[in-house]
């Protein structure tokens, strides 16, 4: 069955949606397709962003709206319903992303001028140019100091590598002549619009669903989502009271700022899941780097991540790592081999506790010297980052890749602080110490301490 077969010149049978207003054709065709909307309303704030606000008093637990599995997309759906997909999986060809059914669906229904699916593509955001892989030279400078920026050009490749296997691998996605451009702004579009949903008691199912994707992420969100067997479709349901006229949110997830913009384009600075990614590596001049790097299996450097709150795993694995790459004495490294005897393979941040002050102090100081270096590659200070964000000239996308440095920065300089502040709690006195932690705002350094720290020292003045 080839592709041209739905194609035609005369217009087909069924009801074609041409309001000028695209949005009027998305609720024709959804209501005419029997989905329950009644409760909700587009808002359109600007092109590309839209919201969706109650036309109603909603009460907890009832559905805001209800889209039946016709007028969404599925990837067992698309698998069947897109040309190429049926290609691929005739001659067995496995995309690098299974979301490459979607773009190919939706790159089909984009040429046809009559799709059932035009009303929804009609909505589709034109402008993807806030997304990351969009970014010029310009742009990417912003980034400049971020692990984003890492990520950000590792999305290019991948995106680019998935497009040339696809062009290579299914002649027809050439005949077509898609370009590299429409297939990431489709893929983009389905990262960013697509819902997971529990089918059955194991079974996923990747969705596509109009008019639901326009509901925005708030880490307050107060709706959750599904499928409903007995209805046979997609419903989002109030999780609290909604008054008339509220603006629609549901959570998206609890990611990070970085995760956001990668895959939806914003980041927030009330995030409360930030993280900062940093690499932890060996020293080549260090004194032990053979026994290390036999212990650690040719390993060199840890990928870890410093989150706001230092009362987290995080921030004990990497200080952790630090203090295996600072540990100088045999006698600790030889305890160290004793302390992880019973684990296959060791990694620096799960297994390397704490030895002596006197290699606290060193990690301390070695992780603050990180940070302080990471610190300053970045291309702006939090300073110059807040009166950006305050200024009305700065435009929208750019106040995104704003608050995502600014809040990697932010959380490098609280474990900056945090730092120094261990650096001058181990300096103290056992009695002097007592007193300063009165006055500490962070329980869990206090822990820590309490814990780690007063016991070692008290030993070492052998007052234990
Ligand atoms: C599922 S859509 C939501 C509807 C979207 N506003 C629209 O007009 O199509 C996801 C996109 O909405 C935007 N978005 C969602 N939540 C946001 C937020 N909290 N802040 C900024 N942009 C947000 C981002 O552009 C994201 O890629």
């Amino acid at each position: 069955q080839d592709d041209s077969e739905y194609e035609g010149n005369s217009k087909p049978k069924r009801q074609t949606y041409d309001d000028p207003d695209p949005y009027k054709n998305l609720i024709e065709w959804l209501k005419d397709g029997k989905a329950e909307i009644s409760k909700v309303q587009i808002e359109v704030q600007s092109e590309g962003h839209r919201t969706l606000r109650a036309t109603q008093f909603i009460r907890q637990g009832e559905w805001v709206l209800f889209i039946p599995r016709t007028q969404y997309l599925s990837l067992e759906e698309v698998k069947k319903s897109c040309l190429i997909n049926r290609k691929m999986i005739q001659i067995n060809y496995k995309p690098n992303n299974i979301q490459t059914y979607f773009v190919n669906h939706l790159l089909q229904e984009n040429r046809r001028k009559y799709s059932f699916w035009k009303p929804y593509i009609d909505v589709l955001p034109k402008d993807v140019s806030g997304f990351p892989t969009y970014f010029d030279a310009e742009q990417d400078a912003l980034l400049k100091g971020s692990p984003t920026l890492f990520t950000v050009i590792n999305q290019r490749k991948v995106f680019k590598e998935e497009y040339e296997n696809l062009k290579e691998a299914v002649k027809e996605f050439q005949k077509y002549g898609y370009t590299y451009d429409d297939f990431i702004k489709f893929r983009i579009l389905t990262i960013s619009r697509s819902f997971t949903v529990q089918i059955g008691e194991k079974e996923q199912q990747q969705l596509l669903v109009p008019l639901a994707d326009f509901i925005n992420h708030d880490n307050n969100g107060f709706l959750k989502y599904g499928y409903s067997k007995d209805a046979d479709g997609f419903f989002m349901q109030a999780v609290r009271n909604i008054q008339k006229g509220e603006e629609l949110f549901y959570n998206y997830g609890q990611w990070s700022n970085k995760y956001f913009f990668m895959n939806y384009g914003f980041a927030s600075l009330t995030n409360p899941m930030n993280q900062f990614d940093l690499d932890i590596c060996l020293n080549k001049n260090d004194r032990l780097f053979n026994l290390k790097i036999s212990l650690t299996k040719g390993n060199m450097c840890w990928g870890n991540r410093l989150v706001n709150e230092t009362d987290h795993d995080t921030f004990r694995q990497s200080l952790a790592t630090v203090r295996f790459t600072q540990i100088s004495k045999l006698d600790d490294f030889l305890q160290l081999e004793e302390d992880v005897q019973n684990f296959k393979q060791f990694w620096p941040g799960w297994h390397t506790t704490i030895k002596t002050i006197e290699l606290e102090k060193a990690t301390f100081k070695a992780l603050k010297g990180i940070l302080v270096t990471e610190l300053g590659n970045f291309a702006s200070t939090i300073e110059d980052d807040e009166r950006r964000l305050n200024d009305p000239q700065t435009p929208e996308f750019r106040k995104h890749i704003i608050m995502l440095t600014l809040r990697e920065k932010q959380i490098i300089k609280k474990n900056i602080d945090i730092c120094d502040l261990m650096l001058q709690v181990i300096d103290k006195s056992s009695e002097e110490l007592k007193n300063l932690m009165k006055y500490y705002h962070y329980r869990e350094i206090t822990k820590y301490v309490n814990s780690q720290i007063i016991p070692l020292k008290l030993e070492q003045e052998g007052l234990a």
